[in-house]
């Protein structure tokens, strides 16, 4: 597999003003300095709790925003800092799928209208007729039948609704979607129904994904690969399998606590962890997990881990596997021992 989208110490920092004019007076550090690499015609899932910058990260990658610093290379292209008009040919190529299609629907148009929107700024040589036909067809494509095509948002339910989002994106035929917790708002028994529909087009039109979602049970279904974010950083990666069987984050190890089935609708509930992570405005020194980590030491406040490989395709930014600091061990050294932290 060849990579489609590589990023490179990407950052998204917003500055916070106090009034309108004001000097900025803190930063969010919304993504903090992701290295990842997506592979043409792989689903990655990107897990985290909420407000760990997994949105900031999707809506960068899509140059939605520009990126603070770093890189985003799309076939190996450098897309950061490129002006609107030469980002161009790459917007038709990168499509969005959001959380509530409600609300990214517009009520007052139906969903020829929506559908063939994109089309109009794109492909302007089509002629109405042909544009029709492109919507109703991909009507079809997911699961919708094409008589639909005159009708409005509110006529549709919570699913269906999802379908014309996900319609919408392919319109314009892309490579790459950003699907932004695309099954979060939708009872258990439809968010199946969507995946297999996600899983179906990946399939037969050869798309690469990036799937964002707090819920550990979706990402095993979907996802080849899974990325674990947590304040900004990407703390694990690997195979999906992998990840689930064998975490080598201590963060990682938590979440999968917490919802250990990687099946829809075993366990449908939020991401659950003791107390609140720190404000990315003020990140811990080190290792940005540490101030919650069962088995930080003194040395975890030094230096931020690197994303280290642990296994075939599996990276792990956890310097307990250097320093052999995993309990048991830990024991065997007292002067690490002592200087275990709470
Ligand atoms: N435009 C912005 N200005 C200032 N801060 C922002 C902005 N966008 C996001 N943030 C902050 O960046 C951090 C990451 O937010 P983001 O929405 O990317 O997280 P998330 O993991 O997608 O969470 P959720 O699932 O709740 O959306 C949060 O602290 C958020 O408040």
């Amino acid at each position: 597999m060849s990579t489609l989208i590589e990023t490179i110490d990407l950052k998204q920092h917003y500055p916070i003003r106090q009034g309108l004019l004001g000097r900025p007076s803190a930063t969010v550090r919304a993504v903090d300095g992701i290295n990842l690499r997506i592979q043409r015609g792989e689903v990655l899932g990107l897990v985290g709790e909420s407000g760990s910058g997994k949105s900031t990260f999707g809506r960068t990658l899509m140059m939605m925003e520009q990126p603070t610093s770093g890189s985003v290379l799309y076939n190996g292209v450098e897309l950061a800092g490129r002006s609107h008009t030469a980002l161009h040919p790459y917007r038709r190529r990168m499509q969005m799928v959001f959380q509530d299609p409600f609300s990214s629907l517009n009520p007052r148009m139906t969903v020829e209208d929506s559908l063939t929107m994109p089309l109009r700024f794109h492909q302007p040589a089509l002629s109405a007729r042909q544009r029709r036909d492109e919507a109703a067809e991909t009507l079809e494509r997911v699961g919708l039948p094409r008589s639909m095509i005159s009708r409005y948002p509110h006529e549709f339910s919570g699913g269906q609704r999802q379908r014309i989002g996900i319609a919408r994106a392919l319109m314009v035929k892309p490579e790459f979607i950003v699907a932004d917790e695309p099954v979060s708002a939708l009872d258990v028994s439809v968010q199946a129904q969507v995946l297999n529909l996600f899983s179906s087009i990946r399939e037969t039109l050869g798309l690469t994904i990036l799937f964002v979602t707090h819920d550990l049970a979706v990402v095993g279904h979907i996802a080849d690969r899974v990325a674990v974010m947590y304040l900004g950083q990407v703390m694990e990666i690997a195979p999906t399998r992998a990840l689930f069987t064998s975490p080598r984050h201590p963060y990682t190890e938590t979440l999968l606590s917490a919802a250990p089935q990687p099946a829809v609708g075993a366990r449908r509930q939020r991401i659950a962890m003791k107390g609140e992570p720190p404000s990315p405005l003020a990140p811990p020194s080190g290792c940005v997990f540490r101030t919650r980590c069962a088995h930080a030491q003194a040395e975890c406040a030094v230096a931020r881990p690197v994303l280290r490989p642990r296994g075939p395709g599996h990276l792990s930014a956890c310097i307990r596997d250097d320093l052999s600091l995993v309990p048991g061990v830990a024991e065997a050294r007292p002067d690490q021992a002592r200087k275990r932290m709470s």
